[in-house]
């Protein structure tokens, strides 16, 4: 299988480890030369959960460099960052028989990529924490399940091979239901661990903390209407218990001084909460906290 990762962070380092880890052929494609340099140079390095570490020599080009057909183009940018990426993937004759699949946390991704032209086009969201070390160096902070479906057509053969023990991979036969958990996981996580500069660990351990993540979690619960309680408020501690020694992506963001995805997480419960008339107070008051934190520089 002719795999081509986009986006060097610690997703897609990851996501290129394990694959390549699964006998696939690599390509991952950076933003920048340099980064894509480094890694021809270096390799990979991947420090897999309890485990080793284990280096693989990999193929890295600039995006949109690309010099051969894909048939997988798995898809590790930050969601504000989709643009040039979903208009390489309406133009490109390079990629027009691949299968695409979207890794972002949130959801206002899912109508844009309903309507790109491929006639399958996958997503998924991943549980597991990851940390980019350097330019060539990824840690796998925490362990969960890849939770992949298809969001236009199907393919067998790509769920066969997807369903490798390496990836952890579930598939989901309900996207929506799939990507609202996690929504409603990282609407909690990901803002509380970026304001108060803490492992997602802390929201267990930590009682105020605790308090304040069940006060966004019945918010984003009501307006998303979801039903069953227990499930959601279990997923969503087994999220912080299975990444407890994770940075968040929103907290690294606010560590580098990089824009987060607050848009793509509260600010789009925030807009499904006007559509309803809902009022979201904790949920408005952590969107602008964010919003006021990226302001500062570090
Ligand atoms: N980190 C985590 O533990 C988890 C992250 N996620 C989700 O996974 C997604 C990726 O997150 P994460 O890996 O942490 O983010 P990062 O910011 O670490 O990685 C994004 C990478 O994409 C690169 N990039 C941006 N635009 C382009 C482009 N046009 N072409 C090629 N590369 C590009 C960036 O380059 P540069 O660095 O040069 O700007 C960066 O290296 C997010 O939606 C996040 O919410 C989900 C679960 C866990
Ligand atoms: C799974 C989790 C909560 C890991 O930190 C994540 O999605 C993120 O950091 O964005």
């Amino acid at each position: 299988m002719k795999v081509a990762v986009i986006g060097g962070g610690a997703i897609g380092l990851l996501m290129a480890s394990m694959l390549t880890e699964m006998g696939s052929n690599v390509t991952l494609y950076t933003r920048t030369e340099e980064q894509a340099n480094a890694i021809m140079k270096r390799g990979v390095k991947c420090h897999y959960f309890g485990k080793n570490e284990r280096y693989y020599p990999l193929h890295a080009r600039k995006f949109p460099d690309l010099k051969e057909e894909a048939d997988l183009v798995v898809i590790c940018v930050k969601q504000h960052q989709l643009s040039s990426v979903l208009a390489f993937l309406k133009q490109s004759a390079m990629v027009r028989h691949a299968i695409p699949l979207f890794l972002q946390n949130g959801m206002g991704h899912l109508s844009s990529i309903e309507q790109l032209p491929q006639s399958v086009v996958m997503a998924g969201v991943v549980e597991h924490g990851a940390l980019r070390i350097s330019e060539t160096d990824v840690q796998q902070t925490g362990k969960g399940a890849l939770r992949l479906f298809f969001v236009k057509g199907n393919n067998q053969d790509v769920q066969r091979y997807l369903q490798h023990p390496i990836l952890d991979a579930v598939f989901s036969e309900n996207a929506r239901h799939t990507m609202e958990e996690k929504l409603l996981a990282n609407a909690v996580i990901n803002p509380l661990t970026a304001l108060f500069e803490v492992e997602n660990g802390a929201l267990l351990h930590n009682e105020s903390l605790r308090t304040l993540a069940l006060m966004l979690f019945e918010e984003a619960r009501s307006v998303l209407n979801r039903s069953d309680r227990e499930k959601d408020l279990a997923y969503l501690w087994n999220i912080c218990e299975g990444t407890k020694r994770n940075r968040s992506s929103m907290l690294k963001d606010i560590e580098n001084g990089t824009p987060t995805e607050i848009e793509a997480i509260s600010g789009y419960l925030i807009k499904q909460a006007e559509a309803q008339n809902l009022p979201v107070p904790y949920t408005s008051f952590v969107y602008h906290a964010i919003k006021a934190k990226e302001l500062v520089i570090p």
